[in-house]
């Protein structure tokens, strides 16, 4: 069986549903356009009805991404995207508190980013070069503008090329938005070729360069505004608002936007048009309208899909509602009644099908098939430009900045390296080679607040001449590399008014030759944290081995960058009489180095050629534990469970031979088993439950629970107190003579001492216990020849915390251990 994530079968059936979510109307309207088979709507609408797999992707350009990708290549609950190099998946039901604050830390530190698995089709497909000009003319919150610039660093790599030459303009009309957006890119990506604008997508200017050269773009991506019904799983409040009406209304506007990003792209360039929507009318007819539009100089471009990628073709006719009369769909505009064909009316005539779509340019991506949102993806490119005729001066590049920021005041202008400023900078810092082309932000007030790190293309594109009256704004622009202090510090001390900024200090790191400061991976989470160290404690630090660099500090106040030994992390501080100050908090940047957890994966006890023996963590899901074992051994089958949060024996026969024989040996209660269990309350010292045991299943799903009815099947457990106050918790050994599924909690529930935390068996959570206090720690059973096969999985870590907090601490971790070693085997039957 293979691991990758669209391999494990069709999302519906792998999961049951949570909610039973519905709207007639959209079912309605879906059947009729034909966007899935009929044999294949079930599967459709119930994906649609089930929670979404997180998909993580790891940043491959930062340092140590290898140790990651095989973290999550040993951890069982993941499973790689075949079809995008290091996109991982994990069900929605694996994905448990400690794997989220896991990856919310690797997320803080851009170690990685969750995106789920059909958005990050889009600029995969744009096929980015490290030195392209590319336009995101939609591109809030900025998933995918952060992909394309880590798509282009990385494909730089490859090709040896300088990642940083190219441009990505990441344009969006919503302020709240952009700013959103602008973290990521100055804080995140740090790519000196970015800026951040905010504008109409729809009327984006053109840019020359000369009389007649109009600057164009390599690559468009038009991810455009939409009614997002794809997105249904991640969003099920929106089965109740969904109508024919919304998407209607957006058409026009997409159809613009995308119109717009083909007449800037060059012939020869990429322009991926995407929506989270499934609706023909956002979609094909968007598409269909803008190639009628260009005639033949643009078409959509067939494209080399990675194979493992499961995708739909488009529609090639589709019905639009009549927003007047619902139930009503017109396939033509002739069949549009007259008085509804204004030019102010909802309908238009770009919304319905002409001419036909080439399907390999153009397709859906269905959330049954990806298992993740409905997206849909068009391909274009471009034959030829027809350019508008425009008088622009006659020099080729404008001296100044021609783009407004958020008000006058608020500007860019390049700076000459000339510049007093810089100079002072230069010389305190002991910069080896100044990284430029840099350009001054002036803020509100009109105060020069910062420098700021460009590229030369982005430069040049910047100075081109706009044909329009007033640009889009510019919110950022490269990479901010130093910042102005405070007026009312340090007035009467010869230092510059600058320190390095937060976004620009790992460039800075590797060209300052002064104020460069490394302490080790403990002193600086430490100084994240408190944000401060004293005076005396860095004189301290600087004389040991804990901290270098102190003498290149020769004036010791003023700013500095401080990073660890091993230079993969830097931040900005300075260096004042009380000490040197964090200008970066542990919460803004996250963990320099985020802890990875103990990928799940079992351990082996014990192996035969016939059979294995594991000890399943708890968490596991007993079938993960079987995918583990069949990587090996792909005769391997189950003949037993664990519960996903019990530890411990867990024995996989590896042969249908010895398959059959365990069987055989559960079945007559011939494989001898004890359980380590703590309880709510003091029960007898010693006691034997017989009550039948009944398995309800719950809500239709997957989950169970057991009940005590005589019309059950017969169950037996034995157990022992082996340490317990009155008024309790106990800790049990637990020895089921039968094997029903939740038999001791079940059992023990009806004896009124159910486990602790064990909800749906009436326990209660404490604090100190955050598993199921339930672990097989000794199995005896015979094996093929009839030898005697005994196994012991010793008390985990966490178990053995809880056992310890139980007992107020009378009983250490090693003599809990001791105590089971003694105790917990159990005696093979004659
Ligand atoms: C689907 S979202 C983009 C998601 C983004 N590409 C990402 O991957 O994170 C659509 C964006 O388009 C923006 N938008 C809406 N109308 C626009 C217009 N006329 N021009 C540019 N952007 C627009 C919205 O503010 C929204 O942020």
């Amino acid at each position: 069986m293979s691991r990758h994530g669209t391999a494990r079968g069709s999302a519906a059936n792998r999961r049951s549903p949570v909610a039973v979510e519905s709207n007639e109307a959209f079912e309605a309207f879906y059947r009729k356009q034909g966007v899935v088979a009929e044999e294949l709507w079930d599967d459709f609408i119930q994906t649609l009805r089930t929670p979404m797999p997180v998909v993580v992707r790891i940043n491959r350009t930062k340092p140590h991404w290898e140790e990651l990708h095989n973290s999550f290549a040993e951890d069982l609950r993941w499973s790689q995207l075949p079809w995008f190099p290091g996109a991982w998946q994990c069900d929605a039901k694996d994905y448990d508190d400690a794997l989220r604050s896991q990856c919310s830390a690797l997320n803080k530190s851009y170690a990685l980013r969750f995106q789920e698995a059909a958005s990050l089709v889009p600029p995969l497909l744009l096929e980015v070069k490290p030195a392209d000009l590319l336009l995101d003319l939609c591109a809030a919150p900025g998933s995918k503008t952060l992909e394309c610039i880590e798509l282009m660093r990385e494909n730089g790599h490859k090709s040896s090329q300088d990642g940083e030459t190219g441009v990505v303009i990441a344009n969006d009309a919503d302020a709240e938005r952009c700013f959103e957006l602008l973290p990521l890119i100055t804080r995140k990506a740090r790519y000196p070729g970015c800026a951040v604008v905010l504008g109409n997508g729809a009327k984006y200017p053109a840019q020359f360069r000369g009389q007649d050269d109009q600057l164009l773009y390599d690559k468009v991506l038009c991810d455009v505004p939409c009614s997002g019904d794809g997105t249904l799983r991640r969003r099920p409040h929106c089965w109740k608002s969904w109508s024919v009406d919304f998407p209607l209304t957006l058409h026009q506007k997409q159809l613009l936007i995308l119109c717009r990003g083909l007449h800037l792209l060059r012939p020869g360039g990429r322009l991926v048009y995407s929506t989270c929507s499934m609706n023909p009318i956002e979609n094909e007819a968007v598409v269909t309208a803008a190639l009628a539009r260009f005639g033949g100089d643009v078409r959509l471009a067939p494209s080399d899909l990675p194979k493992e990628l499961r995708v739909a073709k488009c529609l090639q006719t589709w019905w639009v509602p009549d927003p007047q009369d619902s139930g009503c769909f017109y396939k033509s505009w002739t069949e549009v009644p007259t008085s509804q064909r204004k030019p102010s009316g909802i309908l238009v005539e770009s919304m319905f099908s002409s001419g036909e779509l080439d399907p390999r340019g153009c397709f859906r991506l269905n959330p049954h098939e990806i298992d993740g949102s409905g997206f849909f993806v068009a391909i274009f490119t471009k034959t030829a430009h027809r350019s508008f005729p425009v008088q622009i001066p006659s020099s080729r590049l404008m001296p100044e900045i021609p783009w407004r920021a958020r008000n006058e005041n608020n500007r860019y202008t390049v700076v000459s390296t000339d510049n007093s400023d810089v100079q002072s900078i230069v010389k305190f810092y002991g910069l080896r080679d100044l990284p430029e082309p840099l350009v001054a932000e002036y803020n509100i007030k009109g105060k020069l607040t910062q420098l700021n790190l460009v590229n030369s293309a982005l430069l040049q594109l910047l100075q081109s001449h706009l044909n329009c009256k007033g640009s889009p704004l510019l919110v950022s622009l490269g990479i901010p590399l130093f910042k102005v202090l405070d007026d009312n510090f340090m007035t009467n001390i010869d230092v510059p008014r600058w320190r390095p900024a937060m976004e620009g200090a790992q460039i800075l790191a590797q060209k300052m030759e002064k104020r460069v400061l490394r302490i080790s991976l403990e002193q600086m989470r430490k100084l994240l944290m408190k944000r401060l160290l004293p005076m005396q404690s860095l004189l301290t630090l600087g004389t040991g081995n804990e901290l270098k660099g102190l003498e290149s500090c020769e004036e010791k106040l003023g700013g500095a960058v401080v990073g660890t030994m091993d230079g993969t992390f830097w931040v900005p501080c300075i260096i004042t009489g009380s000490g040197l100050e964090l200008y970066a908090s542990l919460e803004e940047v996250g963990d320099p180095l985020p802890k990875l957890l103990p990928p799940l994966r079992p351990p082996v006890i014990s192996a035969t050629e016939e059979v294995m023996v594991l000890d399943k963590p708890s968490g596991l899901r007993t079938e993960d534990a079987l995918r583990f074992v069949q990587q090996k051994h792909p005769g391997a089958e189950l003949v037993s469970r664990l519960d996903k949060e019990t530890s411990g024996c867990l024995l996989i026969p590896l042969t249908a031979l010895s398959a059959k024989e365990f069987t055989q040996q559960f079945a007559e209660n011939k494989v001898q088993k004890c359980y380590v269990a703590v309880v709510h309350g003091h029960p007898p010292e010693k006691g034997h439950i017989t009550e039948a045991l009944r398995l309800v299943q719950l809500g239709g799903g997957t989950k169970y629970r057991a009940f005590v009815d005589d019309t059950g099947k017969a169950a037996s457990t034995r157990y022992e107190r082996i340490w317990g106050k009155p008024g309790g918790p106990s800790v049990l050994l637990a020895y089921p003579e039968t094997g029903r599924t939740h038999q001791i909690r079940c059992h023990m529930a009806h004896l009124g001492h159910p486990l602790i935390g064990d909800t749906k068996y009436g326990g209660h959570v404490t604090f100190w216990c955050d598993r199921l206090p339930l672990h097989c720690l000794s199995l005896v059973a015979r094996d093929l020849s009839g030898q005697i096969l005994k196994c012991f999985a010793p008390i985990p870590e966490e178990f053995l915390a809880a056992l310890v907090a139980v007992c107020d601490g009378e009983l250490q971790g090693e003599q809990w251990q001791q105590l089971f070693r003694e105790k917990g085997q159990v005696i093979p039957k004659p």
